[in-house]
């Protein structure tokens, strides 16, 4: 699903002039499977963000190549990222990331009305998965009526709308309190085990990490260690 080859990225940082380059990541291979769910753990500062930036294609790696469904994606322009993330990859993000002034039916529709799908046939694929959410008695909601499990719900049913085999997601459960953690959980368990959809994660979380098949240990921009269930990490 994802495979990534000594990838490296450093920031210029520093008034012009007096410039320098902060190295963030060095050197990374990774792959990840079809139907897999791999967390990103590591300190503060240790890269995670970076590299999940990298595999959206929010920014250009200074060297290696990513590749996803054997697409490589690394050399692409802008207009080349925002098609292939419509069509490829769901987000989650710790802050939801929903339009305050849309109904929860609009922010999930939102990407049905990018790709250019008629009204019935978009009512019918949102009323669906919302349905199956669990959040239909809340289409007409806007994010500010509801809960933060709610809310991360309904972002959850915007990632999956154009049915993504990918979905990364910054810090999911971040902002939740244990029970909306733990529904949001199982939806992320459920819509692998059920859908086969595969998610990349970044979280400081254990409980987080706990659901992941695989966690990938970041430590100075490298990755210091791989498991294959459950390590606690410190
Ligand atoms: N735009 C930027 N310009 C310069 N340095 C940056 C920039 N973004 C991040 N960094 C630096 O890169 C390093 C890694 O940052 P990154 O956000 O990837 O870490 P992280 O592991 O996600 O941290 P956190 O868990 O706190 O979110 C940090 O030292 C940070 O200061």
């Amino acid at each position: 699903m994802i495979r990534i080859e000594q990838l490296s990225h450093e920031f210029r940082i520093g008034k012009k002039g007096r410039e320098r380059s902060v190295p963030v990541l060095q050197h990374i291979d990774l792959e990840v499977g079809a139907g897999e769910i791999v967390a990103i753990v590591g300190r503060s500062g240790s890269g995670k963000s970076t590299l999940l930036n990298l595999i959206a294609g929010y920014m250009a790696p200074s060297e290696g190549e990513i590749w996803i469904q054997d697409t490589r994606v690394s050399h692409f322009n802008e207009g080349q990222w925002a098609n292939f993330r419509l069509e490829h990859m769901g987000f989650v993000f710790q802050s939801f990331q929903l339009i305050p002034s849309m109904t929860a039916f609009e922010n999930v529709e939102l990407p049905l009305t990018l790709k250019g799908w008629t009204e019935p046939k978009r009512k019918q694929k949102v009323d669906e998965l919302l349905q199956r959410l669990g959040m239909l008695e809340y289409a007409e909601h806007y994010p500010g009526e509801l809960s933060g499990g709610q809310q991360q719900r309904i972002s959850i049913a915007r990632a999956l709308v154009l049915e993504p085999r990918l979905i990364l997601a910054d810090e999911p459960t971040g902002s939740l309190d244990t029970e909306n953690e733990l529904q949001i959980l199982q939806l992320i368990r459920e819509l692998n085990e059920q859908h086969g959809i595969t998610f990349l994660m970044i979280t400081h979380d254990e409980q987080v990490a706990s659901i992941a098949h695989r966690t990938v240990l970041l430590k100075n921009g490298q990755i210091a260690g791989l498991t294959e269930e459950q390590e606690v990490i410190s």
